[in-house]
């Protein structure tokens, strides 16, 4: 699996709290990783120097080399909004704007520049389809997406992100607030879709981690532990932290 993210002796400090420790991690391009552990170990914190969503936290201070397809992130003349175009991100909890459906989708294909109504439509179809939403909501796509429900607005908020073609997707606990079958919409999402995107996905639970991911990294106080292919990691685990972790001993 080839790497389009590499971190390179990463340091992540809030003000004097080091949060994340000499992180040195590979992520494979076109599959699904995903990051494990106990609360407070580091994972969102990792995920959000992916795509500089950090930068807004007053206090915080990098060491160490982040790159997307050989491009350091971190570089001053990498701009931000162009990078967050490369590498989406999607929350806990469902955020759709206070508009139509379709225009939540079209909203990042329109700053990008893309007028054409028959383009725009296009893009807003394939990327519910993408999401899994399309059956639902087609002839819905006028309505407001408040009307929707937890589990439909979050493969909206994935539709949005996806229509802007990113590299990266970013989920950051993205099931978390849902219910089971809505759950197992998005895992099964995410298995069709990690064939054409790179996603990096924070989780709680270990089951998920292991039914969708390709490679799984185990987190212990900002440090990783343990980084490998899923199956094996989960089967045959170097470390007795992670195998501790694993079998839930702690956590
Ligand atoms: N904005 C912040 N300012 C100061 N400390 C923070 C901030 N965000 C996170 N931390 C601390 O950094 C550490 C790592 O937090 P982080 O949220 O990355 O962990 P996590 O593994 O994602 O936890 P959880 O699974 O509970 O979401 C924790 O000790 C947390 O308290």
């Amino acid at each position: 699996m080839q790497p389009i993210i590499r971190t390179e002796n990463l340091d992540l400090y809030y003000e004097q709290f080091h949060a994340l420790k000499n992180v040195n991690l590979d992520i494979p391009e076109k599959a699904a990783t995903a990051f494990i552990g106990p609360s407070g170990c580091g994972k969102s914190t990792l995920l959000r120097t992916l795509n500089r969503m950090n930068d807004q936290i007053a206090g915080t201070r990098i060491e160490g080399l982040v790159s997307l397809a050989g491009d350091d992130i971190y570089d001053k003349n990498m701009e931000v909004e162009s990078l967050r175009k490369r590498v989406g991100m999607v929350f806990q909890q469902p955020n759709p704007f206070p508009k139509s459906i379709y225009e939540n989708v079209a909203y990042g294909p329109r700053l990008k520049g893309i007028r054409g109504k028959k383009e725009l439509d296009e893009i807003v179809e394939e990327s519910l389809k993408q999401a899994a939403l399309w059956d639902e909501v087609k002839d819905l796509q006028k309505h407001s997406a408040f009307g929707l429900s937890g589990g439909q607005q979050q493969r909206l908020c994935i539709a949005r992100a996806l229509a802007v073609k990113p590299d990266v997707l970013l989920m950051d606990e993205s099931t978390s607030a849902l219910d089971p079958i809505s759950t197992a919409k998005i895992e099964e999402l995410i298995r069709e879709i990690k064939h054409r995107y790179t996603i990096v996905m924070v989780t709680h639970n270990m089951h998920q981690a292991a039914r969708v991911s390709d490679k799984t990294v185990f987190f212990l106080n900002g440090e990783v532990v343990e980084a490998a292919e899923t199956k094996t990691l989960f089967s045959t685990p170097e470390d007795s932290r992670t195998e501790d972790y694993i079998s839930g001993r702690f956590g």
